[in-house]
């Protein structure tokens, strides 16, 4: 790409962007800059670990860059706004990771038509394995949402959805990765607590994480399928899979998707 790109906000999601983006190679190191409010000790880690360039000065930030990517929380979005709004030029292209919040409202932010494209990824990024979702704000053109889909096919997938359904799409892959780690903890509990040693429950668990991910990405079998191979009639599984019923399994993660969806919601009525 020869674009320059900044991150606004220098926290877990940049990070996880700036590494996936550094080990795809697409940007020279020098290309990617990030800032933040005032915290210079984490941008000048964030600069000696991946190799890239902290500035904390906002017009400089916006003079060297073309694309700016919006990282912080959304309560923090409108003084980081404030805080480069005066040196946006009309060529910049804003994307956003923030959950929430809409492209109208980060449009009107910055006072007219400004680009905005919003996107949703995940902290996998960190290692290639994002699934971004994107959608494009009224200003943003064809374009500009190929930018954004060429960086983020860098560091995972990218699907384009209608921003309507980014709420969803936060409860449910930006928040994801949360929700099978807490699968993985309960299950080393329960493994330590039925007698394993803890790094024989660690190696074990997310071994069968990897794979059944793996299973899903390559045997080109549904979910449902592959658990039909799993569970022997009156067998193990079955037995397994009747207790998570009984302990109403599907309610739970029903409930889990909607209630981090409603937040997302939440989150946006501040606008
Ligand atoms: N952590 C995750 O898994 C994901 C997070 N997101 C979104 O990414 C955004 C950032 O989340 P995290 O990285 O987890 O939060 P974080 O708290 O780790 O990072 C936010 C960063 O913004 C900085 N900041 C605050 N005010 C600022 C300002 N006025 N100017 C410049 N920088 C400022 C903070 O100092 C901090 O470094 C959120 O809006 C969240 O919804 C989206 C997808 C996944
Ligand atoms: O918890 C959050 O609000 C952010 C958005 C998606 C993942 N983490």
């Amino acid at each position: 790409m020869n674009k320059n790109i900044a991150f606004i906000g220098a926290g877990s999601m940049a990070e996880a962007i700036i590494s996936g983006v550094v080990k795809a190679e697409i940007l020279n190191k020098e290309q990617i800059i990030v800032t933040n409010k005032n915290n210079r000790e984490r941008v000048e880690q964030l600069q000696q670990k991946y190799d890239i360039r902290s500035i904390m000065d906002k017009e400089k930030v916006a003079h060297e860059t073309d694309i700016i990517i919006l990282a912080t929380k959304p309560y923090d979005l409108q003084k980081a706004v404030e805080s480069i709004k005066p040196y946006i030029r009309p060529n910049h292209l804003l994307i956003s990771v923030i959950a929430g919040v809409s492209t109208d409202y980060i449009s009107n932010l910055f006072g007219g038509n400004t680009p905005v494209v919003r996107t949703m990824p995940n902290t996998s990024a960190s290692i290639g394995y994002s699934a971004t979702a994107i959608s494009a704000g009224k200003y943003a053109t064809n374009e500009h949402l190929e930018q954004a889909e060429t960086l983020f096919n860098t560091i995972g997938t990218t699907t384009i959805v209608d921003e309507n359904d980014m709420h969803t799409v936060t409860g449910i892959s930006g928040s994801g990765p949360a929700y099978i780690y807490y699968l993985v903890e309960a299950m080393e509990k329960a493994a330590v607590e039925a007698g394993l040693d803890q790094e024989v429950a660690r190696t074990l668990v997310t071994q069968t994480v990897v794979g059944a991910g793996e299973m899903l990405q390559h045997s080109g079998e549904s979910a449902s399928t592959l658990r039909d191979k799993i569970t022997s009639p009156a067998g193990t599984t079955a037995a397994g899979i009747e207790a998570l019923d009984q302990h109403h399994f599907e309610e739970t993660i029903r409930q889990c998707v909607k209630s981090a969806r409603d937040r997302s919601i939440e989150l946006g009525e501040n606008e």
